[in-house]
């Protein structure tokens, strides 16, 4: 033991460990029987460090900068008197309680003086306050010689101190002497300059200029500026449910979108939902992983959605989820990157959906006890829809693929589940410069080039009242750097140039960079707002005498973090919200709204709600207030750097204004643009497509060299392997031979009701192919056909139910049934209304005349009617066309006999024993049934013939195309 000038007392115990006693100014206040004698600060917990060799190596100075202190957990001495004498100390003067602990000698200390030389410069810093002494840091050598040189019993051992200071000084100060020299250097001769400025001063103007933005970006707009959702929380605001089935969408607006689908898109949406029926028959199709692929505005999102809708809802029949009748889980996951992605698509972000975790870096991190509530979700689930796939990159996919085998427990790609991913490459590339998805990268894992097939949407649907615009768009989209626009192009572009004093103020602005678009946030807020409220942030930190939160009356400064130190606001600003705080609602990070109240407790400027109207009326609906469509926000929170401090703040920001990433498959009638500062190929494509016409763009700072792709993506989709489709919709596959004046095109269908059908008949790409259309339960009455029921260009035929049966007058009044037949105009046709000895029999029969022969009927058994019966009346009228001698005869209709069942077919057997041959082979029903055929008599003359599809019928429609000759 050893009294230093301070009045501390050390101590070694026998095992070497050192012990530093509160001072004795200090002890001579406490009760002899005091356990309270040693510090619990920093060296306390030093001295008690444990005894490896790493932690007995390490001098205090390292111990406070590599350890965490826990501080107030360190077991106190049961009673001095014991302790020390447990510890092997003597006990010198026993009488004198008050001074007890300064009556110890450590035997060792006497013994070797060195040791405790030594140990008492490597360890110990002078005594503090205990609160001063947690809020110490003792992170460099420095700190630790000055403070150990106020222990040095005076100039005792100066070589030995100098040793130790040397050591400690190579070990802290590593690059020391480097940097002492470069700084000397510095302010002796200046900066040097860079030459390659003055030898080619474009080059480097344009590599400094994506040096500045590269670094704004990384600095300012991090994975959250970019990506609105990279920031999955796993707070509660986080989208609490593991998925969603995405809100249903007006049946009249989902038919309109379904109508509406141009060639390819129904193409896709046929293939899909056959593949979907074939599950539902249990056929058990093949995984399927398709691509698609298309320019800004060709209707991607639009097309997933009708897929969604429609697959979700053959799906939901599928026997294992009716057996285990939990309906409610969703069979179609329709996902995306970003939260205003997936709102526009009325999906769930990736992220939330399969609860990925924030930073993807391996190893790979499972579910844990989230397994089984995820497995549950999941459990239906068949098809992953991916929009915006060009933002994903190859870890999120492989992580999306991992974790999908995790929770379907399968090992196939992606679980087993068939996977429809969406977007335009030449778009927004992944955020940190990650190779896109359909790039190849060998350091990667790629799901991609082994799996994907592509298909490419074409058709503007943005654009499509402004067609120069949208092709001068898809030029754009693949234009490289080193390439010039176009003549054609530059004139067109030059139409949109505008004067920033002249575009229009209340226009969204669109900008390559935060501090381009804060810039003009600030002032457009300054020049149409007086009454501006600033809303500094709650940030509440620890009361370390109390343990409370307390709110700081001022926001700490200068934090780098999501939630703002304060933000200016104004009743009528338009603002972004920053977070997403319900992707379902549309109040996801990037939804654009206006502030409509500023909400206050009375006689406190503390704003405690902000009230929101948003731009997309149908978002939150649910929340807002209904009379006015208000929307209330209140702050959200996040921890800021400094240890204990929670910031709490509104996740809006002005949005006068905003950056390119944020407008990623967005569509306005209006925009100004500006091109300066673009740093990242794809950017001024999405910038300048995201209007419907040219009349709505205004151009800032034209410059087209920022107009460029990235070459890779070119190369990559010229290579991937491309979709075949043309099987869904055979008859726009072979448009010369149907265009031929010999060729005579049938197509049969049976519409189960021709007036709720006519829209969706008129909109189907194949249909109107026919040269005759034949149509069977059309439900018709009476003798009066609507305006709506004509279809241009053709003849309408028709024969009702009621008229049809003379000796079933049960049969005739019911509901349904009816025969119509439509004849394109340009045929001449005689139409056989009545057929003698043809009774009881649904049916229509036409006479082409010319410029084709050809005898046509259409006819309709109910499923009810006794089969001996309508065989009997069948057989009638196939007599009576035989007898009118004009060939070829071709009956088509829904006879409700399954000529795919193995059950006897009289039908059928009827029509052979007549010479008759058949000629559809597929399922024309959703349950795989064959009820529609085709009966001809001069089979020769048929050079194709099948199934096409419709969305609206139970049916499909079956189609032949004949090679007559004309008289
Ligand atoms: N078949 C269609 N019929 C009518 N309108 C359509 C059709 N397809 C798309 N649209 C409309 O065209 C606009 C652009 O469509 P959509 O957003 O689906 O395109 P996108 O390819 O997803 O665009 P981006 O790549 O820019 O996100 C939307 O207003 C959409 O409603």
């Amino acid at each position: 033991m050893k009294q230093c000038s301070r009045s501390v007392v050390f101590v070694q115990t026998d095992d070497n460990a050192l012990k530093m006693s509160y001072p004795l100014s200090h002890l001579d206040n406490k009760p002899s029987e005091s356990e309270h004698v040693w510090m619990t600060g920093l060296p306390d917990k030093y001295v008690c460090r444990p005894e490896t060799p790493d932690f007995e190596a390490m001098c205090l100075a390292d111990f406070a900068s590599s350890c965490r202190i826990v501080y107030g957990k360190q077991t106190k001495g049961k009673n001095t008197h014991r302790l020390l004498n447990e510890m092997g100390f003597v006990q010198k003067r026993a009488n004198d309680e008050k001074h007890a602990v300064i009556k110890y000698r450590p035997i060792s200390l006497e013994k070797d003086p060195e040791l405790y030389y030594g140990t008492l410069l490597k360890l110990y810093v002078p005594y503090r306050s205990e609160n001063q002494l947690k809020s110490t840091h003792f992170p460099t050598y420095q700190s630790v010689h000055d403070h150990a040189a106020v222990w040095l019993p005076g100039s005792q051992h100066p070589e030995r101190v100098k040793a130790i200071v040397k050591r400690n000084r190579e070990k802290h100060e590593k690059h020391r002497e480097d940097i002492d020299s470069a700084i000397q250097e510095f302010e002796e001769r200046g900066m040097l300059l860079n030459e390659w400025g003055n030898l080619a001063p474009e080059s480097e103007l344009e590599r400094l200029e994506c040096i500045d933005e590269l670094n704004e970006r990384e600095a300012d707009e991090d994975v959250q500026e970019n990506v609105p959702d990279y920031n999955v929380r796993s707070d509660v605001r986080q989208e609490s449910a593991v998925t969603i089935e995405a809100p249903e969408i007006d049946p009249v607006v989902l038919r309109e979108m379904y109508q509406n689908l141009n060639q390819t898109q129904a193409s896709v949406f046929h293939t899909i939902r056959e593949w979907c029926l074939k599950c539902v028959c249990g056929s058990k199709p093949e995984q399927f992983f398709l691509y698609i692929n298309g320019g800004a505005g060709t209707g991607k999102s639009h097309l997933i959605k009708c897929i969604h809708a429609e697959a979700s809802k053959i799906l939901r029949r599928l026997p294992r989820n009716a057996e285990e009748a939990d309906i409610s889980k969703p069979t179609v996951l329709l996902t995306a990157f970003t939260g205003t992605a997936a709102f526009n698509i009325s999906g769930t972000t990736l992220h939330c959906l399969l609860k990925l975790p924030r930073s993807l870096k391996p190893p790979f991190q499972g579910l844990g006890n989230k397994l089984d509530e995820v497995r549950a979700e999941l459990s239906n689930a068949e098809i992953l829809i991916i929009d915006e796939v060009s933002m994903v990159s190859k870890q999120l996919f492989a992580y999306v693929d991992a974790r999908l085998k995790q929770i379907k427990g399968s090992q196939r790609p992606f679980g087993g589940m068939s996977v429809l991913t969406v977007g335009d490459f030449y778009q927004l590339p992944p955020v940190r410069q990650s190779k896109p998805l359909c790039v190849f990268d060998p350091t990667q894992i790629d799901l991609w080039r082994d799996n994907f097939q592509m298909v490419t949407l074409t058709e503007i649907m943005r654009q499509k009242d402004d067609v120069t615009f949208a092709e001068t768009l898809n030029r754009i989209r693949a234009k490289e750097k080193t390439v010039s626009l176009s003549h054609e192009d530059r004139v067109l572009l030059s139409r949109a140039l505008a004067d920033p004093a002249q575009c229009p103020k209340d226009v969204l602005h669109v900008y390559a960079t935060n501090k381009q678009v804060e810039e003009h946030n600030s002032k457009t807020l300054d020049m149409f707002h007086s009454d501006v409220t600033t809303i500094d942030a709650d940030d509440y930190k620890k009361d370390p005498t109390t343990g409370r939160m307390t709110r700081q009356s001022v926001p700490f400064q200068g934090n780098k973090k999501e939630l703002p130190d304060s933000i200016k606001v104004a009743i009528g600003a338009n603002v972004m919200i920053t977070r997403n705080i319900s992707v379902r609602s549309g109040l996801c990070n990037g939804t654009f709204a206006r502030i409509a109240k500023i909400v206050t407790k009375a006689g406190n400027p503390h704003v405690e709600k902000l009230g929101l109207k948003l731009n997309s009326q149908s978002a939150a609906a649910s929340e807002a207030d209904v009379d006015e469509n208000i929307v209330y926000i209140d702050r959200d929170e996040e921890n800021l750097k400094q240890t204990g401090v929670v910031r709490r703040q509104f996740p809006i920001k002005l949005a006068f204004a905003c950056t390119i990433h944020k407008v990623q498959g967005m569509t306005t009638s209006s925009a100004v643009v500006s091109l300066k500062h673009i740093f990242e190929p794809g950017m001024a494509y999405v910038a300048l497509s995201r209007v419907t016409s040219l009349s709505g763009l205004h151009i800032l700072d034209m410059d087209e060299r920022k107009i460029y792709c990235n070459p890779e993506i070119t190369v990559a989709l010229e290579n991937m392997s491309k979709a075949s489709l043309e099987h869904v919709m055979p008859l726009l596959k072979i448009p010369e031979t149907l265009s031929r004046p010999d060729t005579l095109t049938v197509i049969h269908h049976n519409t189960e009701g021709l007036p709720a059908h006519i829209t969706d008949i008129k909109s189907h790409h194949e249909l109107h192919l026919a040269d005759v259309l034949c149509l069977t339960e059309t439900h018709l009455r009476g003798s009066f056909v609507a305006e709506s029921l004509h279809l241009e260009g053709y003849n309408m035929f028709k024969r009702n139910r009621n008229v049809s049966y003379s000796n079933h007058p049960a049969m005739a009044t019911k509901n349904g049934g009816g025969v119509a037949i439509y004849v394109k105009e340009h045929i001449r046709v005689l139409e056989r209304h009545f057929i003698q000895n043809a009774t009881d029999i649904e049916f229509s029969v036409i006479k082409l005349e010319a410029p084709f022969r050809a005898l046509i009927a259409a006819v309709y058994r109910p499923p009810d009617y006794d089969v001996h019966s309508f065989i009997s009346n069948l057989r009638s009228l196939l007599d009576s066309l035989e007898v009118m001698d004009h060939h070829p005869i071709l009956v088509c209709g829904d006879f409700n006999e399954d000529l795919l069942s193995r059950a006897r077919k009289p039908i059928l057997e009827l029509f052979q024993s007549k010479g008759y041959e058949q000629l559809i082979t597929a399922a024309t029903t959703e349950k795989n049934t064959l009820l529609d055929p085709i009966f001809i008599s001069c089979p020769q003359s048929c050079i194709h013939s099948g199934v096409l599809r419709t969305y609206y019928s139970y049916h499909h429609p079956v189609y032949c195309v004949l090679t007559l000759e004309t008289p």
